[in-house]
């Protein structure tokens, strides 16, 4: 059986492969998150997804490695995770009271193999006030996430509606990842 690598420093992504009684490796790609902005949001997740996996593929050719990215989008505006308070500010401002998607991309790679997928999540947000949005940002939950929010956490809050699959929202996609895992094996 070829060991199992997740290519990613997300807690949460460990966290939903541990859930299902995977047992993995986890090994951190160094790239820089860049994207053309010309590519659609879809591929946009994909193509992150696939650089993570392909960077750690590279020193772990016998293993199958999956990569995964996260993106909010909103009104054409692709939502990656804030740099700063004012970003976080911003992003949150942008989204109360609104519909935006969740897109998490996935890449499985093994050696010459590879398959990417997405998974697009309708979130609806309730009209957030601007002091619970100071307060959720002092609380420094939003500053590792997409979309400067976390659905598992403190962020539940907002969520008014959520059309699609909750886990993708989280960061991962589960059941159709392990669904494409399968091939693999
Ligand atoms: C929308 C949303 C995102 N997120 C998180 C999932 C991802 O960890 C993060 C998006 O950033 P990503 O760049 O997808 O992932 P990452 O930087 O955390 O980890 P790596 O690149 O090493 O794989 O946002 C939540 O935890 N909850 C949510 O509700």
């Amino acid at each position: 059986m070829k060991p199992l690598i997740l290519a990613s420093g997300s807690p949460r992504r460990k966290e939903l492969l541990q859930q299902v009684k995977l047992s993995f490796e986890v090994k951190v790609s160094t790239i820089e998150e860049t994207f053309d902005p010309k590519m659609n949001p879809e591929e946009i997740a994909m193509n992150l997804a696939l650089q993570k996996a392909e960077d750690v593929a590279r020193d772990n050719r016998e293993s199958v490695i999956i990569g995964a990215d996260t993106i909010v989008v909103h009104d054409g505006l692709v939502l990656g995770k804030p740099k700063d308070v004012d970003e976080a500010t911003y992003m949150l401002k942008m989204l109360s009271g609104n519909t935006h998607y969740v897109i998490s991309g996935v890449a499985i790679v093994s050696g010459d193999r590879h398959v990417t997928f997405f998974e697009k999540t309708a979130v609806t947000f309730w009209e957030l006030t601007d002091e619970e949005i100071e307060y959720y940002i002092k609380s420094g939950e939003p500053m590792d996430k997409a979309g400067s929010y976390g659905i598992q956490e403190v962020g539940a809050l907002f969520v008014k509606e959520i059309h699609g699959d909750y886990f993708s929202v989280v960061g991962l996609p589960l059941s159709k990842t392990v669904r494409e895992l399968k091939s693999f094996f």
